[in-house]
């Protein structure tokens, strides 16, 4: 569904993301667990084609993604419709008068019926729990209804790729067991969740994939596996040791 052959990323002439090569089968769920700057959000923003590689190919569905597919209006609309990423900062998706608008915003974009829109709404509003601030401003909600919300805007438009960059930032510790049960519930979903947090790595998908600073895959397989091997954590700035002292976990 998704494939990666030997991309490169750099915003301004330092690569950021380096050989990346990466093939994700449809329902996979994936974690993409790096320090800091390793690159997990350029790697998210690449799939989500909100950015270019600058060397190598990305292939969805066995179509180029680059920047001279997105000059057809069509094929803008169903990408748009099928892979869809949630920020690390939901602030940055909130911009309707009420939280009804937001979520139906995306839809109403793609142009579906009102009656339509409305039935999605409401269906999804009850599923996150914001039934009662559905005529409210989204500016008052707190920041873990805020991140329900945005979700709920994405759901809304029914996606096979669910990109979610660093999900759990904003949500206190029922909020997250919250989130993780329901991604585990989502079927069908491709699901690719970036995350720092080691704990958290393998409650959020089965396939782990590990940016190491620089911006490299240093590891791609089996969540247990990675995390028992405390010479790849040390590789991958995920823990450290301190001298003389056992080994220290970061999170
Ligand atoms: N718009 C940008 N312009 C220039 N450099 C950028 C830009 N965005 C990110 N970078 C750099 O690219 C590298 C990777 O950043 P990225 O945000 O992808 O990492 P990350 O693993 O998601 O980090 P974090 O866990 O802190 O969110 C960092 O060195 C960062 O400074």
């Amino acid at each position: 569904m998704i494939e990666l052959r030997n991309v490169w990323f750099s915003y301004d002439g330092e690569f950021v993301l380096k050989d990346i090569n990466l093939k994700v089968e449809k329902g996979e769920r994936i974690v993409v667990l790096g320090i800091n700057g390793s690159g997990k959000s350029t790697l998210l923003k690449l799939l989500n084609a909100l950015l270019f590689p600058t060397k190598g190919t990305y292939l969805y569905k066995g179509k180029n993604i680059e920047k001279n597919a997105f000059k057809d209006k069509n094929f803008i609309k169903a990408f748009r419709k099928e892979v869809v990423l949630l920020f690390q900062n939901p602030d940055a998706m909130i911009f309707n008068p009420t939280v009804y608008d937001e979520i139906a915003f995306g839809l109403r974009q793609l142009g579906f019926e009102e009656k339509v829109v409305k039935e999605r709404v409401l269906y999804w509003a009850e599923v996150f729990g914001l039934t009662q601030y559905l005529n409210k401003p989204p500016f008052i909600l707190s920041g873990g209804q805020k991140q329900k919300l945005c979700l709920a805007c994405l759901l809304v438009l029914e996606p096979e790729v669910l990109l979610l960059d660093e999900p759990t930032a904003n949500l206190d510790p029922k909020s997250t067991g919250w989130l993780i049960d329901f991604l585990n519930e989502l079927k069908g979903v491709t699901t690719i969740t970036s995350t720092h947090n080691l704990s958290l790595a393998p409650e959020l998908g089965n396939r782990l994939i590990v940016l190491r600073e620089g911006g490299s895959i240093i590891y791609d397989g089996e969540a247990e596996a990675f995390l028992k091997d405390q010479e790849k954590l040390i590789n991958a700035g995920l823990v450290h040791k301190h001298k003389d002292k056992p080994y220290y976990h970061l999170h």
